[in-house]
């Protein structure tokens, strides 16, 4: 997935050192959102087998990525994560993986311009398949049924079958992760990410008159592209590009099952992605998230929701980056466009005189979400770009760095979120929202927030 452009990488596999026991101090603590199918022999046997499959990913891609973490947490590189809210074996088909990624890119492209800088580029993809909710059911029509938790738990269908948590689901997910994996490695590797693609759709984008105010970022990527042609530039080289895999680590006998011994370190990686974070629900500092996560050496994200304070964002600092690291810790604040201005500042201002040198990430979806008059969940597109531009603002003001941008998106034509330039309408949902949890951006309304962060970070850089 990511091209290895540094010494080639040891494999990560099952005949290296013992793992360190303290990988299973979290099984002794407190622990939220779990299915309940421990002890069961099926489910003992879908961890037996996981624990034999390969890694998914390698431990040297792992510490490339937290390389690129650190440059971004000093204000050199920018960090994209996108992907869907909850992924689903259904739609790992090779259509939707690619439109995601083409999506990601373009955005990436866009981005990598305004900021004048490198971006990394993630997928909440390959791995995604896991959901903490709010409650363990859900009633229809007076009938009540265990919640959705993620195709790697139970499924979507609302019948009391399909909604049992049954534990073959994790070795589906494995597979589903892997081939998933494999087409983001070969798109991104193969040739589809060549620059001049990329830039090429994107001003397919901008022809659609909605779009017309993003013409002239367009067109004056046109001309930068242009220029480096003329001066010489390797186009060659810019057909391939690092993309990384990321998901919610919430199953964390999942997680263990796929924690392997890197045999040039020693040391314990989760091979089940490059980067994995701790959810708004499970941030439990004693908990076993926390504690898990902590031992591991991938670089690690936390969200932070309104209600958290200074002394929680320290004390996981101090739990999961004693070392004080950068690139091993991204904090994902997900305040809501109402809150960050408000609540967003005294985390940074405490985290930065601490001396930790963090990433800060904006996920400007999960603290603006609300339901549609005809029932559904949604988002509109103005409190989204509002939380993105409360973000910037708050780093602006304290001369910190806003690293990077998280959203939940897809690279289809559906209606899920309001509003957009090319305005997606409640009246839409009943035929085009596809998400099985959250609502995403659609492939328009993510090349907008692209086109619109750009600007941001151009003029950040005070070159807009
Ligand atoms: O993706 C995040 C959570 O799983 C989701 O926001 C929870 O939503 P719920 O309130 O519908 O359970
Ligand atoms: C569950 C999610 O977010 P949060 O933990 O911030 O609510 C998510 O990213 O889908
Ligand atoms: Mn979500």
């Amino acid at each position: 997935m990511t091209e290895l452009t540094s010494a080639p990488t040891a494999p990560v596999g099952n005949a290296g050192p013992a793992l360190d026991p303290g990988l299973d101090v979290w099984r002794t603590l407190p622990i939220q959102q779990q299915p309940s199918w421990h002890g069961t022999p099926a489910h003992d046997a879908a961890i037996k087998e996981l624990s034999k499959l390969p890694p998914l990913v390698f431990a040297g891609e792992v510490d490339i990525l937290r390389e690129r973490l650190a440059a971004a947490a000093q204000g050199k590189a920018f960090l994209l994560q996108g992907g869907d809210c909850a992924e689903t074996f259904a739609d790992a088909t090779a259509d939707k993986i690619s439109a995601r990624v083409k999506t990601i890119l373009q955005m990436a492209v866009v981005l990598t311009y305004g900021a004048s800088m490198p971006v990394i580029k993630m997928g909440r993809m390959a791995g995604q398949f896991a959901k903490p909710r709010s409650s363990d059911t859900e009633t229809r029509d007076g009938v009540t049924l265990p919640a959705f938790r993620g195709d790697i738990v139970n499924g979507y269908e609302f019948t009391e079958e399909s909604r049992r948590h049954d534990p073959a689901r994790l070795v589906k997910a494995y597979n589903t992760a892997a081939s998933t994996l494999n087409l983001i490695r070969a798109f991104t590797q193969g040739g589809f990410a060549d620059l001049r693609s990329v830039h090429n759709w994107n001003k397919g984008f901008t022809e659609n008159p909605a779009h017309a105010a993003y013409e002239s970022l367009a067109a004056e990527i046109d001309r930068a592209i242009r220029f480096m042609s003329a001066c010489g530039a390797d186009f060659d080289e810019l057909k391939r590009t690092e993309f990384f895999s990321a998901h919610e680590a919430l199953l964390l006998d999942y997680e263990r099952a796929l924690t392997r011994t890197d045999s040039r370190t020693g040391l314990p990686y989760d091979t089940s992605a490059h980067f994995l974070w701790i959810g708004e629900r499970t941030r439990q500092l004693d908990g076993a998230h926390v504690d898990f996560l902590s031992r591991v050496r991938n670089p690690i994200g936390v969200k932070l929701g309104p209600n958290s304070t200074p002394e929680d964002a320290l004390a996981l600092i101090d739990k999961l980056d004693p070392n004080r690291e950068p690139g091993r810790l991204t904090f994902i604040s997900r305040m809501g466009a109402k809150n960050i201005r408000e609540k967003l500042p005294n985390l940074v201002e405490k985290v930065t005189a601490s001396g930790a040198q963090v990433l800060w990430v904006t996920d400007p979806m999960h603290g603006n979400t609300v339901t549609s008059h005809n029932g559904y969940k949604t988002r509109n597109f103005e409190d989204v770009m509002d939380e993105v531009r409360g973000f910037f603002e708050v780093h602006d003001a304290l001369g910190t760095y806003p690293g990077g941008l998280h959203v939940e998106m897809t690279g289809d034509d559906v209606a899920e979120c309001l509003g957009g330039a090319d305005p997606i309408r409640e009246e839409q949902f009943d035929d085009l929202y596809e998400s099985v949890c959250d609502p995403r951006l659609n492939h328009r309304q993510s090349l907008e927030m692209g086109f619109l962060v750009s600007g941001a970070l151009a003029k950040r850089g005070g070159r807009a």
